[in-house]
């Protein structure tokens, strides 16, 4: 499927069980005993530099305590850290795909979630929880009845389907900022040539979580030109994507390489969320009434670019914009990715709808600390591209863990 142009290859059977007792322990054995099949599944010839995958885990915590509905892995091109802990257009894509399922050794769970009424004709929304590695994500698909050949009267749960026509929406898990306007000058060793042209002396940029770590930095303190917008920079050829790629690897290796950065990494309640995962680059505009949206270019795992608005970064800029006093809550916000700006379809919209207090656990501040966070709403469009089988030959060397040129 796609999401505003970004792939999710979901892999509904074939992936090794896994072994653990929780999600994010399944995700450990994963990335120490078959990131080879990850690989094979992401990488050339199967797929390219910039897929994306999502693996369906029937069986997890939350599925067995009831708190969700089904349980997921993401994945994509990284090649030592493969396996992300949250993707708000997967998630998206996810939610037509399960709704759409009718078979239940996919998604057990599937007939059940339709339990929620009995009058299927007026049914609107589905409302599905998958347990992603960050945590519960609450997703409401639209739906409609299913009007192929043969009457079917009355109109039953397996002729539900997800309504493309209308955006499926999620809650994500709480997002918040750890870092506003940091500060930071660059050392020589992470210079890239824009840095350098604009004598740069250091660059403001913000650090927030919406399921997973994002730098959020605008485009001009890169050293691109401030003056227009990153869509009409790129059209006229002031820069390129490739310029902005190289600036966002040298300053993502910075902020890794450098310890004082770890402490905007700080989950108040899981360590194994508490890594950087994408650079987000944004329009020198942003949030006042006479924008209409804010392109943001996702650069995560090892750079890929981000075809879609990035739901997950969505949830921390949401965050972000409330804690900076650019939003309020409710408040919603159109995001625009390069892809959807261009073709002028499929942005996200993002609103924080809840304000929430997560309980620390006790690493770095006493425990029960209220951590504040925010709730935040995305909806967006996915649609099915196809469907595949995969196969490894014996002996085939080259297709076992695949490659990317
Ligand atoms: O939508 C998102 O959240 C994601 N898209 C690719 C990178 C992020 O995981």
């Amino acid at each position: 499927m796609h999401t505003a142009g970004e792939p999710t290859r979901i892999i509904i059977k074939g992936f090794p069980s896994l072994v653990g007792k929780t999600l994010l322990d399944k995700r450990t054995y994963a990335k120490l005993h078959y990131d080879s099949v990850r690989k094979r599944l992401m990488n050339e010839p199967r797929g390219h530099f910039d897929m994306y995958g999502a693996i369906l885990i029937q069986d997890t915590e939350l599925v067995q305590s009831g708190e969700a509905d089904i349980g997921v892995l993401f994945c994509h091109n990284a090649p030592l850290e493969g396996f992300s802990t949250m993707c708000g257009h997967a998630t998206i894509a996810l939610g037509r795909f399960l709704i759409d399922t009718r078979d239940t050794s996919i998604f057990p769970r599937r007939f059940l979630l339709m339990d929620q009424t009995s009058d299927v004709v007026d049914l609107d929304h589905v409302t599905l929880t998958i347990h992603a590695p960050c945590g519960a994500v609450s997703v409401s698909v639209p739906v409609t009845i299913f009007k192929g050949s043969g009457s079917h009267e009355p109109p039953d749960k397996s002729l539900i389907m997800s309504d493309p026509s209308r955006p499926v929406s999620f809650l994500s898990v709480p997002s918040f900022a750890t870092g506003i306007d940091i500060f930071a000058e660059i050392p020589s060793a992470y210079l890239w040539k824009e840095y350098t042209s604009a004598s740069m002396k250091g660059i403001h940029f913000d650090i927030a979580f919406g399921g997973a770590f994002y730098a959020i930095v605008n485009v001009d303190q890169l050293g691109f030109s401030p003056d227009i917008s990153i869509t009409k920079a790129l059209q006229q050829g002031s820069y390129t994507l490739s310029s902005l790629k190289e600036a966002t690897r040298y300053f993502k290796k910075f902020l890794v390489e450098t310890s004082e950065f770890r402490n905007y990494l700080r989950h108040p309640t899981s360590p194994d969320l508490e890594y950087l995962y994408g650079i987000i680059v944004v329009d020198p505009i942003g949030y006042t009434s006479n924008d209409q949206s804010n392109v943001g270019i996702c650069f995560f795992a090892d750079q890929q670019v981000d075809r879609s608005p990035c739901g997950s970064g969505v949830c921390a800029r949401a965050a972000l914009a409330i804690s900076k006093g650019k939003l309020a809550l409710h408040d919603s916000w159109t995001y625009d990715s390069l892809v959807t700006k261009t073709k002028g379809e499929g942005a996200f919209i993002g609103r924080a709808v809840e304000e929430v207090k997560v309980r620390h656990d006790g690493r770095y501040l006493e425990k029960d600390t209220p951590w504040e966070a925010y709730i935040v709403e995305v909806s967006g469009y996915a649609y099915y591209t196809d469907a595949s089988t995969f196969v490894l030959e014996e002996g085939d060397g080259i297709g076992r863990e695949g490659f990317i040129l």
